[in-house]
């Protein structure tokens, strides 16, 4: 298993931070799609993930790979324009390096988003799902192995993950911004992927309460709640899962990628507000 120490991270932090000025508070990770919040983002300094030594590199499309630092409603942020997931064949430590370089960079905030199939049947393709919680159905956790006290407890609660003056803020934002028939609050589960549900998982995964089904972000969430931070979460409805057999529909990630290209616009703003209402000296 690739490993990197409490020493390995922050020598990548500080080679980060040596070359930007930006000293972001919160970081946010973009989903399939999403990337385009970084167009928001003013005062603009950029890495790109294949020159930061030891970070996994994006090779799904819909995924830039870039670090972007500036400030977002004037807010220092560093956004993360693209993911990697464990289905890439990267280890649950690998996905977890960026979260804690996050971390050793002075971040206290985390915001993920990811681009999900909607099984929920009152959600439609282009809303939103404000993640309540997750089901971790993927078998994979970044927290197995030695654990370093720095960086959280052994056991750490997972029962209060995302946090709900951040969830509460977002429906009411939304509300005052005229699309709160958009937005909903609901359970986000993760499958290792690459593949797509099959009828009968998202039938089961349905039972258990899951509203939106996706393969990436509790890894990140995982990690970023064992160091301490706030997170906030947030789903794209990019697609709505198939939930009857022999249906002729398939999932694809095109469709993922256009929903994301036609209806990204209010979730983009609507974290825009989200960011511009922190108060991060906390
Ligand atoms: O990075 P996210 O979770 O937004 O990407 C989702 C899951 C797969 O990577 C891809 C499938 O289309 O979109
Ligand atoms: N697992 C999964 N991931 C997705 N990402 C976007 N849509 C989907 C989906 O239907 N299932």
């Amino acid at each position: 298993m690739e490993s990197f120490t409490y020493e390995d991270i922050q020598q990548i932090a500080n080679d980060i931070l040596s070359k930007v000025k930006c000293r972001p508070k919160l970081g946010i990770i973009c989903g399939s799609g999403l990337g385009k919040l970084a167009d928001m983002v003013e005062d603009r300094e950029v890495i790109p993930y294949n020159e930061i030594p030891g970070f996994p590199i994006s090779t799904v499309p819909g995924h830039a790979g870039k670090l972007i630092f500036g400030t977002l409603r004037n807010k220092s942020v560093v956004l993360m324009q693209g993911r990697v997931h464990c289905y890439e064949g990267y280890s649950p430590q690998k996905i977890a390096l960026p979260v804690r370089t996050m971390k050793l960079m002075g971040i206290k905030v985390l915001f993920v988003t990811n681009a999900a199939g909607g099984i929920n049947r009152n959600f439609n393709v282009g809303d939103m799902m404000v993640i309540k919680d997750h089901l971790n159905l993927s078998g994979v956790n970044p927290l197995v192995g030695i654990n370093d006290e720095r960086f959280g407890p052994r056991f750490p609660p997972m029962s209060r993950a995302y946090d709900i003056e951040l969830r509460k803020l977002a429906l009411s934002i939304a509300k005052e911004m005229g699309f709160a028939d958009l937005v909903h609050e609901g359970v986000y589960s993760m499958m290792l992927g690459p593949n797509f549900e099959t009828v009968t998982e998202c039938r089961l995964i349905s039972i258990a309460g899951v509203d939106a089904t996706g393969m990436s972000t509790v890894p990140e969430v995982i990690v970023a709640k064992h160091c301490g931070m706030t997170v906030f979460g947030m789903s794209l409805i990019t697609n709505k899962v198939i939930m009857e057999y022999d249906q002729d529909a398939t999932a694809n990630h095109e469709e993922v990628l256009e929903t994301g290209e036609k209806s990204s616009r209010y979730t983009q703003q609507l974290i825009a507000e989200i960011v511009g209402r922190l108060d991060l000296d906390i």
